[in-house]
């Protein structure tokens, strides 16, 4: 399975590697994905980039942490990265130990490698335990620790709990995550346009941005959700890069967009900012049932839209 090539790219799934990342865990959660070739990479541009250029039918890669927040690589890359959709969604808890080759105590620790949001989601118990300690930044949790094998200034690393059936380590301390219950979220990105099945559990995912220097631009959008009844799961603001000051919103609702209320929201959208991204519509990694008024059914808006037909074409009201 895994990193067995030659593979044909309809086989290939990538993903942040190597083997035991939170990563590898998300993409196990797929079932089509099982048994196919598993690209591990070492970064999301990589990841996406596989995919754009069809080396890989899709790609596994973290979107938000329930105690980091959205993950600003992703976010931005698939604000950047066209022709992309996201088509499932998957949550992984996570929970991180500290290791070390052979031999070393926790007193030997001065450097400690660490992936930049495993890091940020150990903090505390790291500037409790180690005050003095410095930090370099790894590319995954897994190579955090791999890297102790090869030449790397740190005497400890951050990784995943599963970490030493991979490696031969020392685990110098347990569950040092600062909350046990923290969670990532990751999706899988594919560049297909085709629409996944609305199932009633469903969330959307957008990008938008704002004209520039409009007063209330920020309300109106938000209005534009609020009229049709459409929850918002995230809402998060990124810099566009050209200029300070200029952002653009990453927006996650529930709901598909074959539901008439999230489809009226768009179109809204659409009219009122200068670039709506529309990144997909996919199942909710919870599978729980998106609930919304009776007034928004999508009758209701058909109804509306009939009414204004016949009005058009000269039927009486
Ligand atoms: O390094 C890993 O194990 C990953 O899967 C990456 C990643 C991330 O990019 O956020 C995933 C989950 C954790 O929150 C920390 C790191």
């Amino acid at each position: 399975m895994m990193d067995a090539a030659p593979a044909s790219p309809e086989e290939t799934y990538s993903y942040l590697g190597p083997a035991g990342t939170f990563t590898e865990a998300a993409l196990k959660q797929v079932p089509e994905a099982a048994g196919k070739h598993w690209r591990s990479v070492n970064n999301v541009g990589e990841a996406l980039a596989d995919v754009t250029s069809g080396r890989s039918i899709a790609a596994m890669i973290a979107i938000e942490n329930s105690i980091e927040g959205g993950v600003s690589a992703t976010q931005d890359a698939l604000a950047t990265v066209p022709g992309l959709r996201i088509i499932g969604e998957y949550l992984v808890p996570v929970n991180f130990v500290l290791v070390a080759r052979e031999g070393t105590t926790l007193a030997d620790v001065h450097v400690v490698n660490a992936h930049p949001v495993a890091y940020a989601q150990s903090r505390r118990w790291l500037e409790r335990e180690l005050p003095d300690h410095g930090h370099i930044p790894a590319t995954s949790n897994v190579q955090a620790a791999a890297s102790l094998f090869e030449g790397s200034q740190a005497d400890a690393a951050v990784a995943p709990p599963g970490i030493t059936e991979h490696l031969d380590l020392v685990v110098l301390a347990h569950d040092i995550g600062d909350n046990p219950n923290a969670v990532t979220r990751f999706v899988l990105v594919s560049r297909s346009h085709v629409l996944t099945e609305p199932t009633g559990a469903d969330k959307t995912s957008l990008i938008i941005e704002l004209p520039t220097d409009e007063p209330g631009s920020l309300l109106a959008m938000l209005e534009q959700f609020s009229t049709r009844g459409v929850n918002l799961s995230l809402l998060q603001s990124r810099p566009i890069g050209d200029a300070l000051g200029r952002y653009r919103f990453v927006v996650d609702l529930d709901g598909h967009i074959a539901d008439e209320r999230v489809a009226d929201a768009l179109l809204g959208l659409r009219r009122t900012s200068p670039n709506v991204l529309f990144l997909g519509s996919y199942p909710r990694a919870d599978r729980q049932e998106v609930s919304y008024h009776s007034k928004y059914d999508d009758e209701i808006f058909i109804e509306a839209r009939d009414w204004l037909r016949g009005l058009l074409s000269g039927e009486p009201d």
